[in-house]
Formats: C-alpha cells, structure tokens, sequence
C-alpha cells in the first residue's frame, strides 16, 4: 500500500446508507436492500480522490452498538478496534448516519467517537429528511460532537460531495478515548437528548405516508392477506411472463441443433454439439427469463422496505414452529439460492435461532431448482385456466413452493420439541421507510443475478453435461447389440444400478441417474435427462419426458426436488457458517429422509388414483 492511501471504514447502524456510499464512491455493485443486516462481510474498494490520493475504502456490516452480538456485528467491532486477523484499525472512521432516524443513529455516533479515533460525520439520506421537513443544525451539531459533519444523499449523482470534501482533506483529530462502562453508557441517552434538542428539528416522529401504509400492512387480518396475495402474484407472474420467453429460447436451440446437425458429419462430435450442448444446456439457459422474472419481484420487494414488515407480521407464527420473525428474510433470500441466505442468518442474535433458520433454508425453493420444476410441470400439467384466471401450471408451482415452507415449518416443530431450552425471544426489528424502487438499482441487481446464472452454466453445468454425454455414450454397444445404445454406455449401468434405491418411489433409471450431477448444480437435472433421452434417440425432450415418465413418476420427482439433500454447495457453506460437520450430516440426513417419504407416499398415492 503506498505510504499516500489513507484507509476509510463505512461504519454505522444498519441499513443507514453505508453500502449505497460505498458503490457511490468505488463505483462497486454490492448489494444495497431497504432492511437491517444486508451486508454481513467487510468489503473493500478503492476510490481516487480529486487531488489524486488514492483511499482505501472498507465498507462493513450494520451494527447497533459495540455489545456486538451477532456474528456480523463483531466483524464490525472487530475491524475498527483493530483486532480483525491481518489488518491495523482505519485511519478515519466514516461514521454514517441516517438524518430521518437520529434519535437512534446518534446514539452509535457517541459509541464509535469513544474510542478515540480520527471520526467523520455522515448524515446521509438528507434528501429524505427534507422532504420529512426535518432540519439539523449542521454547525452546531458539529461544534457540540466535535466533529466534521457532512450531508449526503447516498443514492444521488454527486451526493457525496462534501464528504469527498472532508475526507481528501487532513485526517481530522481523534478524540480522547473514552472507558466503556456502564454509567457512561446510560450517560449517552441524555448526550443523545441533549444533542438532539439543540441541533435537531423535527415536525412528526413518523412519516405519514408510512404510518397509512403500516395500518394496512401490518394489519394482523388484511396484513396477512396482503403478503398471500403479494407472494402467489409473484409466482403466476413467473409463468405466465417468463414463459414464453424460456419456449422461444427452447426452439432457437432446437432449431439450432437441427441445423448443425446437418452441417456437422455424423459421429461423436455431432452427438456432443446436438444431444450435449444444444439439448441439454441450451434447455437449462431457456430457463433465465423465468429466473430473472423471479427476482425482478424480490428484488423490488427488497428495496420496498416491505420485508421487515412480513418478518413482523410473521413473528407469532415463525416462533411457534422454532423459528424467529428474524429468521424471515435469509429464508426468502434462500429463494434466490441457500448460500446468501445461509450467510444471511450471521444477523441473527441468538445461536439458537440461528442454527435452526440455518438447517431449514435448504428447504425453501432455490431459483436452480425452477428449471426442474418448470421442466416437469411443463410436460406433464396442463395448461388450463383455473376458475378463468389462473394458470394451473403457475398454480402447481406456487404449490411446490407452499410445499418447501410447510416442510420448513414441520422440521423446525419439530426441532423446537428436541430441544431442552424452549424460551422464545421477542423480536426487536426496525421498520424502514418505505422507498420506491430505484430503476438501476433494480437492473444492477438483475444483471449480478443473471451473470451468476451464466456463470454457473458455462462452468459446473457444462462441464457436468459434457460429462453426462459422454457417459451416455461410451462405450459404443458391440456388433450386433440389439437395444438402444445407451443401455450399454457407464451412463446406462450406473442408471440402471442406481435405479433399485429409487424404484420404490417411482424413478426409471434415466430420472435416477440424472440425481447425480444435480447433488452438483440441481438445474444439471434438466441437461442430464435432455442429453440422456437424446442420447437414446428421443425428439424434444417435453414428449419424450411425457411419453416414457408416468404422471406419478414425474410428481414424485417433483416432490423430491422440493425436500431433496441440497448440492454440494450448500453443505459446504453449512460447514463453513456453523463450523461443525455434526451438522452437515444432519441436514443431509434429515433432508433425504424427508424425501424419501414425501416421494413415496406421493408416487403410491398417485398411482393408486391414476
Ligand atoms: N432516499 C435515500 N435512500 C437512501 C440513501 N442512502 C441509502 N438509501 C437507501 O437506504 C436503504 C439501505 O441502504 P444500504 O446501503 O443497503 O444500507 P447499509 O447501511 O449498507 O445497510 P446494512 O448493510 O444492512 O447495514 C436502501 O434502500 C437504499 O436505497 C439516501 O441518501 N437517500
Ligand atoms: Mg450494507
């Protein structure tokens, strides 16, 4: 590090701006949503000043006070007292503040100018405050704290000029550091009091717009009914937009394959570009639009600041069945995929609490399991309209959904019953401003998610379709064979072999065999069955599906992707977040059980009514 760059760490209460400064200042992409415990790693980026010094800037995770408690917190803690491995405390604190909130943020401002470090002031979301009519004396603010204090709009071109300002001038003086002891700390509710009564003007303590949309929302009636109807427009919004658009890409690849087909002369490569790459990754790349339609939604609902008010409004609930209000939003971000939403829960204070949102995130719907879903609902549901309106393909969907949640929901009764502690926590959450979503913010989250996707397809899922085509196809059958020339390929036996565990719910050996690269990336399931009826000499993968596969074979596989052990992936982040393999064998465990049974009883009970 050249002996010019001065070191900066974001710190303040959660969701006061810090990440939206941040990507302002270093042009980053992390990620900024309208709730408490977005950020839960420290991050760094590099922001060159106008008179050419380069800063070093750290953005970190929200914390409430020093107490640090939860796991991201005491990265924060740990950071600025310079007891992070590796790294010697910042140079200047930047600590920001939310300018509607200050009775709250201004309270961890005293906490952090304790420990008698060089200290910046940032009041941010100050376009908020205005429209609030809320006034702060800035000068005087800055005179009584006895430090710089600026203003800025985090989420507004040129927001942070004055804290550019400040900080590409001289490091300010530290304060002394304080001792942290008890009688000083009730001492900082009269500083904040005191503070607050000279420099601050504030019309209302809430914002009416919010508090109308609050009667609503967290209405315990009309609230829930908000949130249903809010979460099964999302799902038939899934199929009837993204659709479409995955059956366009559908025949582009098919139309593709064809032509290459005739160009390419006939042989293994042929196989590998028709059957491998245009079959079975051209079908799992279909599945984006579905995918991106998915996250259009939640990323708007993120942004809302709606979220809190369902963990709110969810709390009773959640804690009857061993889990917290809190355990809400890393369970809806385990939608997108259970890693974030695993890492999620380092917000959760109580290690309990956190341990059971961990062992049941796997369980909620992850966005790669769609294309499994969409493929078998696609061949096998029809696509009536239910009661004139709805989709019955969007219907089943939303049902395969319910299905992971109520499956979350018995596993944590039921872990709540095992244990011996039974105490429950009340729930202490902060409901955020409401925010119309911004475009870009919005589109940048869009392009990550999709970019992830693709990633994920031009790496673990073409590399496993590769593997599978090949496996299907050698060894060539010997002269004379009679029989499709995949039942004498790796892939035949192996299916075949694997085909015993699985028969009693149901699966031929073509759906058993396709259950191993999908333990790797779950979408892999898609390619696998694509390249493995190609292989064997099928057409388009939807009638061959419906033609080889009975309806009861298909809802049982259905069933066990909802339950099934998750990837390889997830188990290794469980590892890593609870550090403890005990653990990871029972999430596997209890997750291949559970879908054992549901499979089971699912594929008896269709075919007995078939
Ligand atoms: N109106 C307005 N909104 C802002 C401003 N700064 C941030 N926001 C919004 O405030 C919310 C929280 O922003 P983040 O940057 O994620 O907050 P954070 O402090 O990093 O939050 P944690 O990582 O959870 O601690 C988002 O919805 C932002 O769009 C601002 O200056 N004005
Ligand atoms: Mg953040």
């Amino acid at each position: 590090m050249s002996a010019d760059s001065l070191r900066i760490a974001l710190v303040g209460n959660p969701n006061c701006g810090k990440t939206a400064l941040f990507n302002l200042l270093t042009g980053g992409r992390q990620k900024v949503a309208n709730y408490a415990g977005v950020t839960i790693e420290r991050k760094e980026g590099r922001f060159v000043a106008p008179s050419g010094r380069v800063l070093q800037i750290l953005d970190l995770p929200g914390a409430y006070s020093f107490d640090a408690v939860s796991p991201d917190e005491r990265i924060t803690r740990d950071v600025l007292e310079g007891n992070y491995p590796g790294e010697a405390p910042p140079d200047l604190i930047v600590c920001v503040a939310d300018a509607t909130n200050l009775r709250l943020h201004l309270r961890f401002v005293l906490e952090v100018k304790r420990l008698g470090r060089p200290v910046v002031l940032a009041l941010n979301m100050m376009d908020a405050a205005r429209r609030r009519g809320i006034t702060v004396d800035v000068p005087e603010l800055s005179r009584r704290l006895g430090l710089p204090v600026v203003e800025t709009i985090a989420v507004r071109r040129g927001g942070a000029q004055a804290l550019i300002g400040q900080v590409d001038g001289d490091v300010p003086p530290a304060a002394a550091a304080q001792p942290d002891d008890p009688a000083s700390r009730a001492d900082l509710h009269a500083q904040v009091r005191a503070l607050l009564a000279a420099t601050v003007v504030m019309p209302r303590a809430t914002d009416r717009l919010d508090d109308a949309l609050d009667r609503w929302t967290l209405h315990p009636v009309f609230g829930l009914a908000i949130l249903a109807v809010v979460m099964f427009l999302v799902f038939q919004a899934v199929y009837s937009i993204g659709k479409p658009m995955t059956d366009a890409i559908g025949d582009g690849f098919g139309w593709l394959g064809s032509h290459l087909a005739a160009w390419l002369p006939a042989g293994p490569l042929q196989g590998l570009v028709t059957d491998g790459l245009c079959g079975g990754l051209g079908t799992v790349l279909g599945f984006l639009p579905e995918i991106l339609v998915l996250f259009l939604f939640i990323l708007t609902l993120e942004e809302s600041g709606y979220l809190p008010r369902a963990a709110f409004l969810l709390d009773r609930l959640m804690v009857s069945v061993g889990l917290t209000g809190r355990s809400f939003i890393p369970l809806l971000s385990s939608f997108a995929c259970a890693i974030p939403g695993i890492m999620g829960t380092r917000s959760i204070t109580d290690p309990r609490d956190r341990l059971a949102t961990i062992l049941v995130a796997p369980l909620m719907t992850c966005s790669a399991r769609l294309p499994v879903y969409a493929l078998l609902i696609g061949a096998f549901i029809p696509a009536h309209r239910v009661a004139g309106v709805f989709n019955l393909q969007g219907l089943v969907l939303f049902a395969l959904y319910a299905a992971g949640i109520a499956g979350a929901m018995l596993v944590g009764w039921v872990m709540k019953r095992l244990r011996r502690d039974q105490g429950e926590h009340a729930l202490l959450m902060e409901l955020p401003s409401y925010r119309l979503p911004k475009a870009r913010d919005v589109a940048i989250g869009l392009y990550e998610r999709g970019m992830i996707f693709l990633k994920r397809l031009t790496g673990v899922i073409l590399a496993l379709t590769v593997l599978m085509w090949a496996l299907s196809s050698f060894p060539a059958p010997p002269a004379g064979a009679s029989g499709p020339a995949i039942n004498y390929s790796i892939a035949g036996y192996l299916g075949h072999g694997f085909a015993h565990l699985f028969k009693p719910i149901g699966f031929n050996w073509q759906m058993s065999l396709a259950l191993i690269p999908a333990f790797a990336a779950r979408e892999t399931a898609v390619a696998a069955l694509a390249t493995v009826y190609a292989v064997g000499g099928e057409g388009a993968l939807g009638p061959a599906l419906s033609s080889h596969i009975p309806l009861a074979s298909a809802l049982s596989l259905l069933v066990w992707f909802a339950y099934a052990p998750q990837c390889m992936s997830t188990l290794a982040v469980i590892k890593r977040e609870t550090d403890s393999w005990r653990n990871v064998a029972i999430s596997f465990s209890y997750m291949f059980v559970l879908a054992y049974a549901a499979s089971f009883l699912t594929y008896q009970i269709a075919s007995a009514l078939a």
